[in-house]
């Protein structure tokens, strides 16, 4: 079965467009990461998938059923978007910032329950965080803060998770942290999980399947060997690069010349 299924979509903010008409296909459980250079729009895509943006034309697909035809709760049950660079002004606590992503199974002046708090504490758990969970979010370092924001996707309970660049800002421990959760998550609950990274090496090491952008249209999809070649990256990235197979993690291994 499809996650996701992406059938022509165009989408353009003014006239010109910024998806030039891009299909591919998810299959559910699967490891996913969207490389490509600033501005090729991976944001833009993932916008698109969680419908904070109308596309301008083709369809999108979530577990067989059109987009369109979901209501906005039960599209939050299914997809959680960790978007870049989360914002939070506001003085909430780290279990109120987690407990919103109850919103999606609480009725309009339904209070959280026992079984809410349950699931929060699971995704604090799960994310590293419990020890926070009493600290002002506002007060927390940035790595601290991603491991928050995922915890609240965690707690929305979806099967699908988009991650727009979830490790820029981290330094490489906290960067392999938070790989290694969405990895555990992956292969412990099966959540599908879709991530727009700039490191191509991470992304090489991490993914089942990775999808190049360029200029809004696919340069390639397929396993990282597949996708991840000196011609794809010297036509996307306009360098020269050699690849070889990295000796401690079998993945391949890019460095620009
Ligand atoms: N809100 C917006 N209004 C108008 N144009 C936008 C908007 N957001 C993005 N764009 C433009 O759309 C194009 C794709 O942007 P997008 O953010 O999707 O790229 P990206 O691949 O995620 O880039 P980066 O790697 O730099 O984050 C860019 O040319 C950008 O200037």
């Amino acid at each position: 079965m499809y996650a996701l299924e992406v059938k022509n979509l165009k989408f353009g903010y003014a006239k010109d467009l910024i998806l030039k008409d891009i299909s591919f296909s998810i299959e559910k459980g699967k490891f996913i990461s969207i490389i490509g250079p600033n501005g090729s729009g991976k944001s833009t895509l993932l916008k698109n998938l969680n419908r904070i943006y109308t596309p301008k034309g083709g369809e999108i697909v979530v577990e067989s059923v059109d987009i369109n035809m979901i209501k906005a709760k039960e599209l939050a049950k299914k997809i959680a978007l960790v978007p870049q660079n989360t914002i939070i002004d506001y003085e909430f606590t780290v279990e109120d910032i987690v407990l919103m992503g109850r919103h999606p199974y609480k009725g309009r002046f339904q209070r959280e329950d026992n079984n809410d708090y349950e699931i929060v504490k699971e995704a604090l758990e799960m994310t590293n965080t419990f020890h926070l969970k009493n600290r002002i979010i506002t007060e927390l370092s940035g790595g601290e803060r991603q491991r928050v924001i995922i915890a609240k996707a965690l707690a929305q309970n979806p099967s699908i998770i988009l991650l727009d660049e979830p490790t820029s800002h981290l330094d490489i421990n906290h960067q392999i942290e938070i790989l290694n959760l969405l990895r555990k998550l992956n292969r412990e609950k099966g959540t599908t999980i879709v991530v727009v990274i700039h490191d191509i090496n991470l992304a090489s090491r991490y993914s089942d399947e990775v999808i190049m952008l360029n200029e809004g249209q696919i340069v390639g999809i397929g396993s990282p060997e597949e996708v991840i070649t000196k011609e794809n990256i010297e036509f996307a990235y306009n360098i020269k690069v050699v690849i070889e197979k990295n000796k401690y993690t079998d993945a391949i291994y890019l460095t620009a010349l």
